[in-house]
């Protein structure tokens, strides 16, 4: 399976709430929540994911701190794969790869420990939104400085009143982006 059924769309989707000019004004911020809160869709969610990463060839995947550990690690032990962490700035005790990137609510940089990925290795990079783009698109920069490969980028959630799969095209190389659900 490389697509979630619609069955497992409509309830993943049912299961994210709206919340107004959080954490700024003019933000509609999608809390997922609701959805970690409940295990049928915490489990179609992680199963979905993990099929896509086997589907794909994964053999590490990459989480992006902090919302995208919360689903990337439990689709690493269902796929039987790696998880490393690609945390905010300043988190990780070892040598570390460090990008800076843009929200839709700021600015920020994340780092990897460069020992986690080398050549050979195939990354999934999993997060729970796409919203600009930038945060996937740093982990990208950062997975090749690596000197790993991308074998994609999956989220929950695809944000379509933003520009982010147009900003992170170039940066994807060919590899898929996929979307669960887009709102
Ligand atoms: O596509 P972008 O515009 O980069 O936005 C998407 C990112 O923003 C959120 O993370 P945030 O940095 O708010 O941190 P959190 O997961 O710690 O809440 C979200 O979890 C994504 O990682
Ligand atoms: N609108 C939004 N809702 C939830 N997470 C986000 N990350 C960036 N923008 C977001």
């Amino acid at each position: 399976m490389t697509e979630a059924s619609e069955d497992v769309t409509g309830l993943l989707l049912s299961r994210i709430r709206d919340v107004p000019d959080y954490p700024i004004p003019g933000v509609m911020f999608k809390d997922i929540t609701p959805l970690l809160a409940d295990p049928e869709a915490f489990t179609a969610l992680t199963d979905a994911l993990a099929a896509l990463c086997s589907a794909q060839g994964a053999t590490k995947i990459v989480g992006l701190e902090a919302r995208g550990f919360i689903l990337a690690a439990p689709v690493a032990v269902r796929a039987g794969l790696g998880f490393v962490p690609v945390r905010k700035a300043g988190k990780l005790p070892g040598a570390t790869l460090r990008q800076a990137y843009e929200l839709e609510y700021g600015t920020a940089e994340i780092e990897v420990h460069a020992e986690d990925l080398a050549a050979g290795d195939r990354v999934m990079v999993i997060d729970d939104v796409l919203a600009t783009g930038g945060t996937a698109e740093a982990s990208l920069e950062l997975v090749r400085r690596a000197g790993a490969e991308v074998a994609g980028v999956a989220v929950l959630m695809e944000l379509g009143f933003l520009p982010g799969r147009a900003r992170l095209e170039p940066a994807l190389r060919g590899a898929p982006l996929t979307a669960l659900i887009t709102v």
